[in-house]
């Protein structure tokens, strides 16, 4: 079979061939109506720990491009929030558009952002990221959307990359590409942060297929909201 993509042929209507999950209970991303989102007090502030020293690589992994982390110690870890127990920062990656009028994965009102970075954590109460990413509780997911405007990075480290405010909405749902696993624990920050249209033009140039083939760009690689199914959506914030 051919592999998974975001082209005509192999696009996420296509999905559900090879990983039936795709019509699953919990599917990613969806549409936020953040009217209808529910307050709940009891939900706890975000604790993001980073130490950029565990960044270990970047690479275009044919469907976006990605900063691995070495995840064997609890330095870069997101605890507190909707979750219990120590995720680990696995690896950072973004979806976006060919233009800015889309891009990202979640929407607002059916607003979409021109992108949207994902920061994958994973639970350490399993033995690996592998055997987490199978698991109900098994990853959590912080959505940061990204919006035009110029934008200067001073040095890099994740936390440079997370807005003022951690508000955020939080639902269950699953990995919004394939496997599709409805492992992840979604935690979408409400606050964008900005970047220029220089950065979103380097975004727009790296290419889904390898060096050597005819140039094919690396856009619109995002999957489009998926149904509610009855899941409630809980914000941190009034
Ligand atoms: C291109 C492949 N993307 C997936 C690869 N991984 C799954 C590994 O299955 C064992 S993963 O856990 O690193 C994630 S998180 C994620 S999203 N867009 O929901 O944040 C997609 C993927
Ligand atoms: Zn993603």
């Amino acid at each position: 079979s051919h592999a998974w993509g975001y082209g005509p042929y192999n696009g996420p209507e296509t999905w559900e061939k090879g990983f039936p999950v795709a019509n699953g209970p919990r599917q990613s991303p969806i549409n936020i109506i953040p009217n209808q989102a529910l307050y709940e007090r009891s939900l706890k502030p975000l604790k993001l720990k980073y130490d950029p020293s565990n960044s270990s690589s970047i690479l275009n992994n044919g469907h976006s491009f990605q900063v691995d982390y070495v995840d064997d110690e609890n330095t870069s870890t997101l605890t507190a929030g909707p979750i219990s127990g120590i995720y680990r920062l696995k690896q950072f990656h973004f979806h976006w558009g060919a233009s800015d009028d889309r891009g990202s994965e979640h929407t607002v009102k059916g607003f979409m952002f021109p992108c949207e970075l994902h920061l994958v954590h994973w639970n350490t109460k399993y033995p690996s990221f592998g055997e987490a990413a199978s698991q109900p509780d098994g990853l959590a997911v912080v959505g940061v959307f990204l919006k035009g405007k110029q934008y200067i990075f001073e040095n890099f480290d994740p936390k440079t990359l997370l807005p003022v405010s951690l508000d955020y909405w939080t639902y269950d749902g699953s990995l919004t590409t394939p496997p599709l696993l409805e492992s992840v624990t979604w935690i979408v920050l409400k606050e964008p942060i900005c970047v220029s249209p220089a950065q979103m033009a380097q975004f727009r140039s790296l290419h889904f297929n390898a060096e050597g083939e005819a140039p094919c760009c690396m856009v619109d690689n995002y999957r489009p909201p998926q149904p509610l199914k009855g899941r409630v959506v809980r914000s941190s914030f009034k």
